[in-house]
């Protein structure tokens, strides 16, 4: 809902394909989604490294560092995990604009919210990554402690324990990070960025 009137939209003289062919490659966004521990960070930041490594545009943007910052305000109750994603997509188009690929790393439990931000990408700009783990791979790994704290009652809404996680029904690439390595899996989606043309 926008609340705000007496708006015009500028164009950029500059525009997206013109910054995509300075950086030689295209942009776009992979939305890596998955339970907490399922290895969304670790991918994102992984996939970042080797297009860094191969002189490519990238950007990270990471659920903790996020709600550090520009969504401190929200909690983890529906709409806010909603507004959350909402927010998120329009940061990310605005990345993707400027030429970035751009890897991203929220749960986004909700397949709704994350069709909302797929709507928002021309087509193949939206690559949405299943990071696939069976809940108790990633609760044995629990590399921050939540869902031992969440087992406990201490943490409300928990993803997988006390709040749904929708797996997505048709993503573009699946990565289950109990069969693969990180390194696997990175090359998995490297090549998918060059099948398609983006590298
Ligand atoms: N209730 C609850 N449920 C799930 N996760 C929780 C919760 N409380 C705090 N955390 C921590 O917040 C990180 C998830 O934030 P996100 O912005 O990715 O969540 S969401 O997309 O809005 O659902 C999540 O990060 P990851 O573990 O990296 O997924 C947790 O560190
Ligand atoms: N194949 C793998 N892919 C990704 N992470 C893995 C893998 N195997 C083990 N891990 C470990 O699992 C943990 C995943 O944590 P993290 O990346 O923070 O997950 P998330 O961001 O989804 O909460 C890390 O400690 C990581 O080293």
């Amino acid at each position: 809902m926008r609340k705000s009137t007496n708006l015009t939209w500028h164009n950029s003289t500059i525009t997206k394909h013109d910054r995509q062919s300075l950086n030689g490659h295209k942009s776009c966004v992979l939305w890596f989604t998955g339970l907490s521990g399922s290895g969304k960070s670790t991918l994102a930041n992984a996939v970042d490294h080797a297009l860094h490594h191969k002189h490519c545009k990238s950007y990270v943007l990471d659920g903790d560092n996020i709600r550090h910052g520009l969504n401190k305000d929200l909690s983890f109750k529906k709409e806010d995990r909603q507004e959350n994603i909402r927010r998120i997509g329009e940061v990310a188009k605005l990345f993707v604009d400027s030429g970035l690929i751009v890897t991203t790393a929220f749960i986004s439990p909700f397949r709704e919210d994350r069709e909302t931000v797929r709507r928002m990408f021309p087509d193949h700009e939206f690559i949405e990554v299943f990071v696939d783990c069976p809940i108790d791979v990633c609760e044995g790994r629990d590399p921050k402690g939540l869902y031992k704290k969440a087992r406990n009652g201490e943490i409300p809404n928990f993803t997988g324990i006390s709040s749904p996680y929708e797996a997505p029904a048709r993503p573009e690439i699946t990565i289950r990070t109990d069969e693969l390595s990180i390194s696997q899996s990175v090359d998995k989606i490297i090549s998918y960025l060059q099948t398609k043309k983006i590298l």
